[in-house]
């Protein structure tokens, strides 16, 4: 696998690839289930039948004339030689590319941008729903009182864990299980634990401003807050700032609404998990936490496309921490990168220092040690797309 820049980019077409997984079996079963979830109408049914035979049989095909953002995703859809996605079949563009588009057309399937009742209905917030209510949110939120007591050090590594855990929808607030190390020794299940470096940028009392780029709703998006208030609190930093997505989008992306659930599930808890509700939301009101919902964030495209605006809110982080598997494969970009090729090298266009927190589930990976390439190798497990490692990457 090459480390330069002409690295393949990954497209849907490689049998046997997890993308054309992703494209050939993912996207239908996705629209079964949303079809299952709401009483559709006849015109959302009929949708939903051409967006499945498109995806199957078909070709991309442009957004609908009066589309909002027809001219917008025109752009994202022009290739490097001034050609268009539009047209060619699903498997034959970028992997992002043609997820991110599906989304995109499941939305409009479902109504979610015309005038009606179905105008801003987010398709996935029966699965969002299910997972927030459930009693494993209620398991995690209770654990957190035996954080309570811990050092400050302690509880910072076990949220943090938990935080990119959550990624895996695992999260685990329970430092006494043994699954996050809380003595500074290292999880057998991190391929890169840039911890230290992370730790070193955000010392006390330095009054630093954190980014934090969302994944998931849910079991993802609690534990995100919950490190946050941690470094509001601890006085890591003195400002944070949420980005979030600014429609559903990829199943569980968390939108503002989740932003709302989740808060609002965590000053219903008890114990400490009530506390740390009642101190967000009062952060919230004081704004030293701020939610943003750049249109961006639904782009097609690697952040080192991101545009100007967003490029100086972020130069104003002390650090940006992005979130999941998704974030990760736009800040190193989706290509099929040497594993070793140095994540501080990837990500030098970043406007700041930059960390991520991300369970594997995709091809994608960079900045790993030989030897551990090494060994992962040996395993014959599918450890980049099964959701079991985990990696803690940052550059200043
Ligand atoms: O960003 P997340 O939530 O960690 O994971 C998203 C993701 O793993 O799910 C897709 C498969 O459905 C992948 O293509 C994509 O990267």
């Amino acid at each position: 696998m090459p480390a330069a820049d002409d690295a393949p980019v990954i497209l849907g077409n490689e049998p046997g690839s997890f993308a054309r997984g992703v494209l050939t079996d993912r996207h239908p079963a996705l629209i079964q289930q949303v079809r299952d979830a709401f009483p559709c109408t006849p015109v959302q049914h009929r949708a939903l039948d051409a967006l499945l035979r498109s995806v199957t049989d078909g070709v991309i095909e442009p957004l609908a004339p009066d589309a909002h953002d027809r001219a917008q995703w025109e752009i994202w859809g022009r290739d490097s030689a001034g050609g268009s996605w539009f047209g060619r079949s699903w498997f034959d563009v970028p992997f992002l590319w043609s997820e991110s588009y599906f989304y995109r057309v499941l939305l409009d399937a479902m109504g979610h941008f015309t005038d009606g009742p179905w105008r801003g209905v987010d398709p996935f917030a029966p699965f969002k729903d299910a997972e927030l209510r459930g009693t494993a949110v209620d398991d995690e939120l209770a654990a957190l009182d035996g954080l309570a007591g811990r050092s400050a050090d302690e509880q910072a590594l076990a949220l943090a864990h938990a935080s990119l855990w959550g990624n895996r929808a695992d999260l685990s607030f329970r430092i006494a299980s043994g699954a996050a190390p809380t003595d500074g020794g290292t999880d057998p299940r991190l391929v890169a634990d840039d911890g230290p470096l992370l730790w070193s940028l955000l010392p006390v009392g330095a009054a630093s401003t954190v980014h934090l780029i969302a994944d998931n709703a849910g079991r993802e998006l609690i534990p995100d807050l919950v490190l946050l208030d941690h470094l509001l609190h601890t006085e890591r930093a003195s400002r944070a700032v949420l980005h979030v997505k600014p429609y559903p989008y990829y199943v569980s992306d968390a939108t503002m609404t989740d932003v709302i659930d989740s808060l609002r599930r965590l000053g219903a808890a008890s114990g400490y998990a009530a506390e740390i509700g009642k101190r967000l939301w009062s952060a919230m009101a004081a704004g030293r936490l701020a939610v943003r919902a750049h249109g961006f964030f639904r782009a097609p495209l690697p952040y080192s496309a991101m545009p100007d605006d967003l490029r100086q809110d972020l130069a104003g982080a002390t650090v940006t921490i992005l979130k999941g598997d998704l974030n990760y494969r736009r800040l190193v970009g989706d290509r099929y990168w040497a594993p070793t090729s140095s994540f501080a090298g990837r990500t030098a266009y970043f406007p700041g220092p930059v960390a991520a927190l991300r369970t594997l589930k995709s091809d994608v990976i960079v900045g790993l040690d030989a030897h551990v390439l090494d060994g992962l190798e040996a395993s014959g497990k599918p450890w980049r797309t099964s959701g079991t490692h985990g990696l803690v990457q940052a550059r200043r």
